[in-house]
């Protein structure tokens, strides 16, 4: 997954003395492999690297064989030491996804294949000086962002409900081990290489795996708006893993490649994180009619019973996979497709009969529910555990130190919500006017006794409970809804990570959000673009440090506490001396949370503009 990139130096300061590779926390690009090079594991195996297949945003992968075979059926992903993700994914694998509890589950459910891909091999090496990470792991083919270009942004339906399932075993049993994905997309599903290959799609990429929460909703501005801009879901913008936003990830997918462009990307909304939330909020709201709009002539009727239920899962609530697959398979029946063979992605020419904007059946519940608005009074909400570096990797890798999410106050807890569009059209600091309290309709209780895993394959990591689904909607006596939880985030996120500020646009790219603060080099120039969420009022600060003067001090540091709602420059002095010079600048008003349609161009973030340079 492409994800924060080292800022480069825009310009070279003067005499800048090539900094030697400096220990930057930031996700750095990896060296490339050559073809032939011997990777040896931890175990001793030995993997000859072949060529490159692919190229993620910050990590490479190559096909891969044994030493001595030659049939590359495996691949290496290799990416430098430091970078985090690769070691949360490599530790997913090492944890959950061993291939005798993938065997397990695969009985235990009758299923003949789960798309669900297992680590062979990891360990470290020295690519050009620098220690990389890498793992192994079976090869698969295709992915499916190259039907999607090929068919127009497109798959057939059939395809889609197949899918749909698939991801839904995968999801099953992820979240039996604890763990959510949080980056289902098109790019992260596979299909099985070989034969009968092409029957199974593999969703790869667990970079963002993490515990679900099990208790109270806290958001985690450190992790907000990971994922993938277009698909992540409402509790992941406010940074809370759950199991029921894997499956409104899963959702949003769905409605995509059932050829409907999603509202916020419509509206260009997607370098705007907070846009993105307050329109998925809005959607998701009112499922129904949103589903409506999106398909005009009719809604898919598994897309809108999905959907619906989506909408109604509280945060702790175990999702009923029997009851989603069971939509998406009565919709292959009346379709007369087979949920088997290979996954076919031809599309049939377009009929107003075939065409997914006007589907032959409409959902029952969605036209049933669709005037109704779910209110949710508000939660508390806490943060689950972070993936920790466990004693099976050679050196330990910190991604986060042990936060402190605060606590929400009793006060704020039970602030009423105000209704999304207020909250749209106006930025909302959490103490902002009354909020209208949400009622979240009573979910029907559901049954779950079927083949819901109860007892995870590896339950060593797992939270402590699992929500007991009998429980569900009505254990929480106040089910905590995203909207709820945003008004009482801290008044102000600054992602001075830079996986959104230096991403430059996002398009389908994962944004992993953490504390990844970037060193300043005090030798080089260089200009950093902070796109900072604004929507509500905030303070900046910028921790910049000072070049050495020539004869004097050593490096110092400057501290600007800024309100963001001025424009500010605050600089060092301007004697001449080579000092630092620190400039904020907003770039767009504050407030603009409307349309941003009406300037015709695509809307900015709100962002400072961080310059450095020398005089
Ligand atoms: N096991 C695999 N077999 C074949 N190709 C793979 C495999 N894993 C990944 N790829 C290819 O490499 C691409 C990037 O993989 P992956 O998502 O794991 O890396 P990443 O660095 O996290 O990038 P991104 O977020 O862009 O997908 C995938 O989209 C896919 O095309």
């Amino acid at each position: 997954m492409p994800r924060v990139a080292k800022p480069k130096a825009a310009a070279p300061a003067k005499k800048a003395v090539p900094a030697k590779k400096a220990k930057s926390k930031l996700y750095a690009m990896p060296e490339k492999v050559k073809e032939g090079t011997v990777f040896t594991d931890l175990a001793k195996g030995q993997w000859r690297i072949g060529p490159s297949i692919g190229v993620g945003g910050f990590g490479e992968i190559y096909a891969a064989c044994k030493v001595g075979e030659n049939n590359y059926d495996a691949v290496v992903k290799c990416e430098p030491h430091g970078n985090g993700p690769l070691f949360v994914e490599m530790h997913f694998y090492l944890r959950n996804a061993k291939q005798e509890d993938i065997k397990q589950f695969k009985q235990k459910h009758g299923l003949k294949s789960l798309g669900m891909p297992y680590i062979l091999a990891n360990g470290s090496v020295e690519v050009n000086g620098e220690k990389h990470r890498f793992i192994v792991m079976p090869r698969y083919g295709s992915d499916l962002s190259k039907f999607l270009q090929q068919n127009g942004k497109r798959l057939p339906e059939g395809t889609v409900y197949r899918l749909a399932i698939q991801m839904l075993d995968v999801y099953q049993y992820m979240h039996s081990t604890g763990y959510v994905h949080a980056d289902l997309k098109a790019a992260n599903i596979l299909l099985g290489l070989g034969k009968g290959g092409a029957t199974q799609a593999y969703l790869v990429d667990f970079g963002l795996a993490s515990h679900f929460i099990t208790g109270d909703f806290k958001p985690d501005p450190k992790k907000m708006h990971n994922g993938t801009i277009e698909y992540t879901s409402r509790d992941a913008h406010l940074g809370v893993p759950t199991r029921r936003a894997d499956l409104e990830i899963l959702g949003y997918n769905l409605i995509e490649w059932l050829g409907a462009e999603l509202p916020w990307v419509t509206q260009k909304l997607l370098t705007v994180p907070v846009k993105v939330q307050k329109a998925k909020e809005a959607f998701m709201d009112n499922i129904g009619d949103s589903l409506k709009t999106l398909f005009p002539k009719g809604v898919h009727a598994p897309i809108g019973d999905f959907m619906k239920y989506v909408s109604k899962l509280t945060h702790n609530q175990e999702p009923d996979y029997d009851k989603c697959r069971s939509w998406f398979s009565s919709a292959l029946k009346q379709l007369k497709i087979p949920n088997s063979g290979d996954l076919d992605f031809r599309l049939k020419p377009q009929t107003s009969s075939n065409n997914n904007l006007s589907p032959p059946g409409t959902s029952k519940t969605a036209a049933k529910e669709r005037a109704k608005k779910n209110v949710s009074p508000a939660l508390n909400s806490s943060l689950d555990e972070e993936i920790s570096a466990s004693e099976d990797d050679e050196e330990e890798y910190r991604p986060l130190p042990k936060k402190t999410a605060k606590k929400v106050s009793p006060s704020a807890r039970n602030a009423k919500v105000s209704p999304l569009k207020r909250a749209a059209a106006a930025p909302a600091p959490e103490s902002s006017s009354p909020i209208q309290k949400r009622i979240k309709a009573e979910p029907k209780s559901t049954p779950r006794e079927r083949a819901t895993p109860k007892a995870s394959p590896k339950p060593k990591s797992t939270p402590k409970a699992s929500p007991k689904p009998k429980s569900t909607p009505k254990a929480s006596p106040k089910p905590q809804t995203p909207t709820a939880a945003r008004l009482k985030t801290p008044t102000a996120k600054i992602n001075f990570s830079p996986s959104i500020s230096l991403r430059g646009r996002p398009g389908g790219k994962t944004v992993i959000n953490d504390d990844l603060t970037p060193q300043p080099r005090s030798n080089k120039t260089y200009e950093f673009n902070f796109e900072l969420d604004v929507s509500m009022d905030a303070n900046v600060i910028v921790n910049v440090k000072r070049k050495k003067r020539a004869d004097k001090d050593k490096a110092a540091a400057v501290d600007s506490r800024t309100p963001l709602s001025r424009s500010l420059a605050s600089s060092t002095k301007e004697d001449g001396s080579p000092v630092t010079r620190v400039n904020l600048r907003k770039v767009n008003g504050h407030g603009d949370e409307g349309d941003s349609s009406t300037s015709g161009r695509t809307p900015r973030t709100p962002a400072v503009t961080v310059r450095k340079y020398q005089r």
